[in-house]
């Protein structure tokens, strides 16, 4: 860390920079040009904002995800006077994410293509700031052993979790005596009073259409068969060691409400806001500070509804069978979770090329867990291995269904 005007400054590796979750955090750390400074950032494809954004936070490395990309970068940066080094590669996104000059990493990268950077981040002891919920639904205990043994510090990012973490004690070892559960909201997507009998017919531009958040495209169609819910799911079980049976979803199509803790004296503590990441990313900069985010106040005078749906009722089990894949894939074989993670990227990917309808995202998912029996993943070796195997059991699903 550098010294500042008294503060210390942080260095910032922003691993997807280009995407929803990247720009948020790049607008949230403009506005605090005293407290951070953006030492690195990756993406994959968007060459022209990647440009852009080393203009504006002039960082000393850019990485693309391949070669082709990173040498057009790099001739684009060449050519407008910037000193930013670009690296290309995989690898190289995980030696920004371990380099010893960076104190936290927004790890923002979408699916399980962000483990290995997630991994060298904790077991460099960086602050992580985890939004991919995937490389944790993969990774699971492997993850938290690396953070462990890293001596990281992980802080989620995810709104419901940022929520959850907001209403627990600072002291996360008396979580387990006082927690009774968690409460995930889900906004219940686009489609929560579509009727499930015309589910075949919807395109993924009206799945992309999400009513409260504005996202990338994966976890929107996640949104949108509340897969992203059963990920969450997932990624609450690790976070908070809980128990899954103590964790609970319910229906709050407003998203003002991003998640609760039961006590186990059934005092219910909640956070609010309005639908805007960067109110979690600005907490998980800034903690155990708070800083200003950018984002509007709630204005309760305007609020006309706060409403609730149990995820059993208005039809909610056959509209979002994926939901309740997330408990199911938690009490089986260890690996159960990446192999469903890996289902349904290959299924979401499947669907929004044209190749799968909607509906038969579930019966990828579903036909994936049926095919692979995962042994117990012991490394980072062992999970990609496992995850390449689930992609290629899925993308034969996906083939047979494929129109
Ligand atoms: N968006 C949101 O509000 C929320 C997102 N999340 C989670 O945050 C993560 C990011 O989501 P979001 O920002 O919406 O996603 P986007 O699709 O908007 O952005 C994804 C980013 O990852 C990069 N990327 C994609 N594939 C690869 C790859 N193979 N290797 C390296 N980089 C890659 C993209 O690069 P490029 O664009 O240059 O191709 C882009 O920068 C997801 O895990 C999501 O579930 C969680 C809560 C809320
Ligand atoms: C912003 C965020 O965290 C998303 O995961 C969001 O919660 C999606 O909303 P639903 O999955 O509840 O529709
Ligand atoms: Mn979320």
């Amino acid at each position: 860390m550098t010294e500042h005007t008294g503060l210390k400054k942080q260095r910032v590796a922003v691993l997807g920079s280009t995407g929803s979750i990247g720009v948020s955090t790049l607008e949230v750390i403009a506005l605090h040009p005293d407290r951070y400074e953006v030492f690195a950032l990756s993406a994959a494809t968007q060459v022209d904002k990647m440009l852009a954004q080393c203009l504006q936070f002039k960082p000393t490395f850019a990485v693309m995800a391949s070669p082709e990309h990173g040498w057009e970068l790099e001739e684009k940066c060449k050519q407008n006077g910037l000193l930013t080094r670009v690296l290309y590669a995989p690898k190289a996104i995980e030696e920004i994410a371990e380099h010893p000059q960076v104190d936290t990493v927004m790890a923002a990268i979408v699916g399980a293509a962000g483990l290995a950077s997630c991994l060298a981040a904790a077991r460099a002891g960086k602050r992580l700031l985890l939004a991919n919920k995937e490389a944790l639904v993969v990774g699971g205990d492997y993850f938290l052993q690396a953070v462990k043994q890293g001596g990281a510090k992980l802080l989620p990012i995810d709104s419901e979790h940022s929520a959850v973490f907001q209403s627990l004690p600072d002291d996360a070892s008396t979580w387990a005596a006082q927690i009774d559960k968690i409460i995930l909201t889900a906004s219940g997507g686009p489609f929560r009073r579509h009727d499930p009998a015309e589910f075949a017919s919807i395109t993924p531009a009206q799945a992309c259409a999400h009513p409260n958040w504005v996202m990338g495209r994966k976890i929107s169609v996640d949104s949108a068969t509340m897969m992203n819910k059963a990920l969450e799911v997932i990624e609450a079980r690790y976070l908070f060691g809980v128990q899954s049976a103590q964790i609970d979803v319910v229906i709050h199509p407003q998203s003002v409400i991003h998640s609760m803790v039961q006590y186990r004296d059934n005092s219910v503590i909640a956070q609010l806001g309005t639908p805007d990441m960067k109110v979690p990313i600005a907490y998980g900069l800034a903690w155990p500070d708070r800083v200003v985010s950018g984002a509007t106040a709630l204005d309760f005078s305007c609020m006309a509804d706060m409403t609730f749906e149990s995820i059993h009722s208005n039809g909610h089990g056959e509209r979002f069978p994926g939901l309740k894949l997330a408990w199911s894939v938690l009490a089986g074989a260890p690996g159960s979770t990446a192999v469903l993670n890996a289902a349904n990227e290959v299924a979401v990917a499947a669907f929004l090329d044209g190749r799968i309808r909607f509906d038969q995202i579930h019966t990828v998912n579903m036909e994936t867990l049926n095919a692979v029996t995962p042994e117990p993943p012991g490394s980072l070796e062992d999970l990609l291995a496992l995850d390449a195997l689930s992609r290629r059991a899925a993308e034969s699903v996906a083939q047979r269904l494929g129109r």
